[in-house]
């Protein structure tokens, strides 16, 4: 290892755990009361500063609370109020430019988003204490018309120009007119000098309510106005902009080969008009943390979901004649890494501009250690609290009072998960909690005789259940939606026992989950039974520390290294390596792919059914366009006329589980035990 960077033998077979204060788990508390701080934070020394950073959110459904029960994501929002002051300040300090964006979908999957109507109404305005320069907008908020139009009467104002939506539109009800929700492009100086022209595009999404409209990317490229913002002249501008940098949003996955990015796309298109300008690409929705090339001058970051990620990207060497800043920042470290792609070796138009860039990024957990460690150096809280931070803690923790988040419905026996466990076990979700939960909670008092099946799809489930007091938020957090169960009555016992394995084998039908599930391998599940970790290896060999490369702190750094048990988490690789997980973790085993798209459940009490018995086929509405398809396959047609509600029109996928806890799960509620190694750390 030593012809990395200098002889370490004293260090070897260690890992490298940066110093932290002492205690430093329980000084840094502030966070929401009941949640806990990391064990240990970074591994990997100081972010790396270029001439354009960026801090990206992404996917954060509502998570402003952060992660109650997990102590490696346990910060708040108002935490990640005062990171992100104090990291705007460092950028002023060094004299270089910081950008904050964030990527969509800002609700279904806590209740702080989720328990109001619209759903956002109390959670988008703490949101909104961040100091965005840039966002777009996600499809989960498109689903539910009332959302979408929180989105465009208020999210979109407060927001202005920074809220890009180049390709969705909404019906204004004043002019019976679609317009775009926020704008279509942002073309803006940093206080530095770079000029940088914006866009936000969401995926070729179509499960949204019909008072919205997303265009499709292929008819994106061709819109007059998209080729007069990428030439330069964007609207009402006669004479050309220069543009040092195009800044890529979009709820839209960045790796060009996951089904359902359309990155690609538009990148050609700019490419071709600019095959000289560098682009930069901050991605979503799949959930995954990731960083890919494009070409030498574009890269793409992805960071992750659920307040569990906030993304750091860095780069140098953009050759601005207007920058004013710093190029290279004093004190700190710089980015390093070359984007290196097979993607356009032979451009006959290629000049050196990627030659000179550079670039870094970082996967931050979000946790306080990690937000103080990066924001201050160090674990002193009075140093970091920002006191606006402070009151969106309080505001967050008033909130969910108000909303009654804390209520407890029951005390759960054992931690369900996704993908801890294969499908089939006692231990995985959708085996071992849902058939069960659908059977005793979806019960329609006066048809509760009949034969019943029940179906659901499996996308409807979002997170782990964990083990100990079952809360309203945590109902949320597992079965969000308000997918509202229906029936056909009579279905032909033949017809309806056959209709499960038909949608999970015909991939016809996918509950509306067109990405391949195990497209979100890279994600990170809690897991009771996963704390044998892993054996120690060294793998900084990899990849360099930039402290370590510059021959800074190095010595000081690799002599105080301690060998520290790993918790669970992300292990990412990605087209720069393997070291962008801003702390070390072990590897958690995902089972994500042994999930079928659907799950059903026989509530039947007869075992004596005959091919023409009648039974009660219940299934949730977000489905009866894969249901109907499938039914006639299986000989069977019925059209929408012939579904009706179950119970009423709002017992939905977020009330079913609710009604089984408090039945099933009465017991130990004033005395209930909490699962151990939430939050990946079985220690307290
Ligand atoms: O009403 C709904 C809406 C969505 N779903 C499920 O969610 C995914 C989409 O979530 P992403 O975070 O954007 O991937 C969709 O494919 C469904 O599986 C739902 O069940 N009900």
């Amino acid at each position: 290892c030593d012809s990395c960077y200098g002889p370490q033998d004293h260090v070897v077979r260690t890992r490298n755990v940066y110093p932290l204060a002492p205690g430093q788990g329980k000084l840094a508390k502030r966070m929401q009361p009941d949640a806990q701080n990391a064990s240990y934070g970074p591994s990997r020394g100081p972010l790396a500063w270029g001439e354009l950073n960026v801090i990206h959110t992404t996917d954060t459904h509502g998570w402003l609370e952060g992660h109650i029960l997990e102590k490696n994501y346990g910060a708040d929002w108002g935490d990640f109020v005062s990171f992100t002051k104090a990291m705007r300040n460092k950028a002023d300090m060094y004299g270089v430019d910081m950008l904050i964006v964030d990527t969509g979908d800002l609700h279904d999957g806590a209740g702080l988003s989720d328990a109001t109507s619209p759903n956002g109404v109390l959670s988008n305005p703490i949101f909104d204490n961040i100091d965005y320069d840039l966002l777009t907008i996600g499809n989960h908020e498109l689903y539910v018309s009332s959302v979408a139009y929180e989105h465009f009467y208020n999210f979109s104002r407060v927001w202005g120009e920074k809220y890009l939506t180049s390709n969705v539109q909404i019906l204004n009800q004043t002019s019976n007119e679609f317009q775009y929700i926020g704008r279509k492009y942002r073309y803006f100086t940093t206080p530095n000098g770079l000029r940088i022209m914006a866009f936000g595009f969401l995926f070729d999404f179509t499960g949204n309510s019909n008072v919205s409209r997303v265009y499709p990317a292929a008819t994106v490229v061709q819109q007059s106005w998209f080729k007069a913002a990428v030439a330069g002249y964007p609207d009402n501008c006669e004479t050309q902009v220069p543009i040092d940098i195009f800044v890529m949003l979009g709820h839209n996955p960045v790796r060009w080969n996951d089904s359902e990015s359309t990155f690609q796309t538009y990148y050609n298109a700019i490419r071709t008009a600019q095959p000289n300008t560098p682009i930069q690409v901050f991605g979503g929705h799949s959930h995954i943390r990731d960083f890919a090339v494009y070409d030498e001058m574009t890269t793409a970051l992805e960071s992750g979901r659920y307040c569990e990620t906030a993304g750091w990207f860095s780069m140098a060497g953009l050759k601005s004649s207007n920058y004013t800043g710093a190029t290279l920042p004093a004190g700190v470290p710089h980015p390093t890494q070359h984007a290196i792609s097979s993607n356009r070796t032979n451009d006959p138009n290629a000049t050196n501009v990627g030659a000179s860039l550079t670039y870094s990024r970082r996967y931050l957990d979000w946790n306080k250690v990690t937000f103080e460690y990066h924001a201050t150096g160090s674990q002193n809280a009075s140093a970091f609290d920002y006191y606006k931070g402070l009151q969106v803690t309080k505001n967050i923790t008033a909130t969910r009072t108000e909303l009654h988040l804390n209520q407890i419905l029951g005390c759960a026996p054992q931690t369900w998960c996704i993908s801890c466990a294969p499908y089939g076990s006692s231990e995985n979700i959708y085996s071992g909690l849902v058939p069960e939960a659908l059977v005793g909670g979806v019960v329609n008092a006066s048809r509760a005789t009949n034969p019943r099946f029940l179906v659901v799809n499996s996308g409807g489930i979002r997170f782990d259940l964990v083990q100990g007091p079952f809360s309203i938020d945590d109902s949320y957090i597992v079965s969000p939606f308000a997918d509202i169960f229906v029936y056909i009555p009579a279905v032909p016992y033949s017809v309806a026992s056959q209709l499960l394995n038909l949608l999970n084998t015909n991939s016809a039908f996918n509950g509306k989950r067109k990405r391949d599930l195990s497209e979100d391998i890279h994600s990170r599940n809690l897991q009771t039974s996963d704390f044998s970790f892993e054996p120690i290896r060294r793998d900084d060999c990899q990849s360099p520390h930039p402290d370590q490369l510059l021959g800074k702190r190095a010595v000081a750094s690799a002599i105080k290294r301690q060998s520290i048990a790993l918790t669970p988490g992300y292990t990412t690789t990605d087209d720069l390596g393997s070291d962008g997980d801003d702390t070390l973790h072990s590897h958690i085993a995902n089972y994500v792919d042994s999930i079928p798209a659907f799950i059903g459940a026989n509530a039947s009490l007869t075992s004596s059914l005959t091919a023409t018995s009648p039974v009660d086929l219940i299934f949730i509405d977000y489905i009866d366009s894969d249901v109907l398809p499938a039914l006639a396959l299986l000989g069977a047609t019925y059209t929408m006329s012939d579904i009706q509600y179950y119970i009423n029109s709002s017992f939905s996928t977020n009330t079913y589980l609710n009604v089984y806890a408090q039945k099933a799960w009465s017991a130990n509620i004033t005395n209930c035990p909490v699962g151990v190694g939430v939050g990946g750390d079985a220690g307290t």
